[in-house]
């Protein structure tokens, strides 16, 4: 039974008593789950990069989060609720991986995943490469059954091998698709935009029942609509988001591996989000925040912001069903 359920739940340190930039960076400056016990939501991350493609850096991409959300505040006028109030979230640290086994290492993420998850968590986690999705999904689908995704990322990440590597940060989806975790109903692409290595690309990705918003469909269609038309194919699914970073333009979003030109906005992607937050969102990531290429914290900040938007939705949800 988590604290929440018989108390009221234990918040943020008060950032009028002590200065915000003061002690140690938990998300949020929430307490860390051993603190606390146990929690609805816990906010976890994994410092694992080794199936990165381009740049590697994510592994430092949870602490950055963690440092830049120190700013956050505890009521989100956005979905008019007080996230850390509704539901005891607390930092539940970082995963610790082999950096030089990729399949131990996503063996290791899974096996954390259901620690977590059988305490009746919700999983908030802080990549780390886009690999790290794929054992996350595994783990939510054992407990859900097939899971309702939505993926923004510039990236497909429907792609098979890379130099004959099937785990990697641009394969986890068309893995989790064989595996059959994904309820084929409701999967789409948010963002995807850039190069592709043929044609081919885009009808496999729609063979295993992907759709796609492009990043030029948000900017002639606007945010809202977008919502809509995604909360509509996700109805009451359980569903699991996944956010590379880089589905944010490299002006938002500098401090990343993989940057492609022409994303989306900050404020689309807090507002798209904002527009889901009736669904039953059973957990979700954040990755491949690199910072070495970021610059004032900008991508840090657009990914704590990232992660309190999915938290709020996740904490709504969950005060709504007690
Ligand atoms: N998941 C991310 N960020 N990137 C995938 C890119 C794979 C590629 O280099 O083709
Ligand atoms: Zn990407
Ligand atoms: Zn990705």
């Amino acid at each position: 039974m988590s604290s929440s359920d018989q108390n009221t739940p234990r918040g943020p340190i008060d950032s009028s008593r002590v200065p915000r930039y003061a002690g140690p960076a938990t998300f949020a400056r929430l307490p860390r789950l051993d603190e606390v016990g146990t929690a609805d939501i816990a906010v976890v991350g994994v410092p694992f990069d080794s199936g990165v493609s381009y740049r590697p850096g994510a592994r430092f991409g949870g602490n950055a989060i963690r440092e830049a959300s120190r700013l956050l505040r505890p009521y989100n006028p956005a979905q008019d609720a007080s996230p850390f109030a509704l539901a005891q979230v607390a930092d539940g640290g970082d995963i610790a991986v082999n950096p030089f086994n990729i399949n131990e290492a996503v063996e290791t993420i899974e096996a954390a995943a259901d620690e977590l998850l059988g305490t009746g968590a919700r999983m908030m986690t802080l990549g780390g490469d886009h690999t790290i999705a794929l054992p996350l999904l595994r783990s939510v689908a054992k407990k859900h059954g097939p899971v309702a995704l939505l993926h923004f990322d510039a990236h497909l990440d429907t792609w098979d091998t890379y130099f004959g590597a099937e785990y990697t940060h641009g394969t986890p989806f068309r893995r989790a698709v064989e595996e059959g975790i994904l309820d084929t109903e409701a999967l789409s692409h948010v963002g995807t935009r850039g190069p592709l290595y043929g044609k081919q690309d885009l009808t496999d990705d729609e063979k295993m029942g992907f759709g796609i918003v492009t990043s030029a469909d948000i900017y002639r269609r606007g945010a809202d609509e977008v919502a809509d038309q995604l909360r509509q194919r996700i109805g009451d699914r359980p569903l699991y988001i996944s956010i590379d970073i880089d589905c944010l333009d490299p002006a938002h979003a500098p401090g990343t591996g993989t940057p492609e030109a022409g994303g989306m906005t900050s404020r689309e992607l807090l507002e798209i989000l904002r527009g889901l937050s009736s669904c039953n969102l059973v957990s979700a990531d954040v990755v491949e925040v690199a910072p070495a290429y970021d610059h004032a914290e900008i991508t840090a900040v657009a990914a704590s912001h990232t992660a309190y938007e999915l938290t709020t939705i996740m904490s709504r949800q969950i005060a709504a069903s007690r």
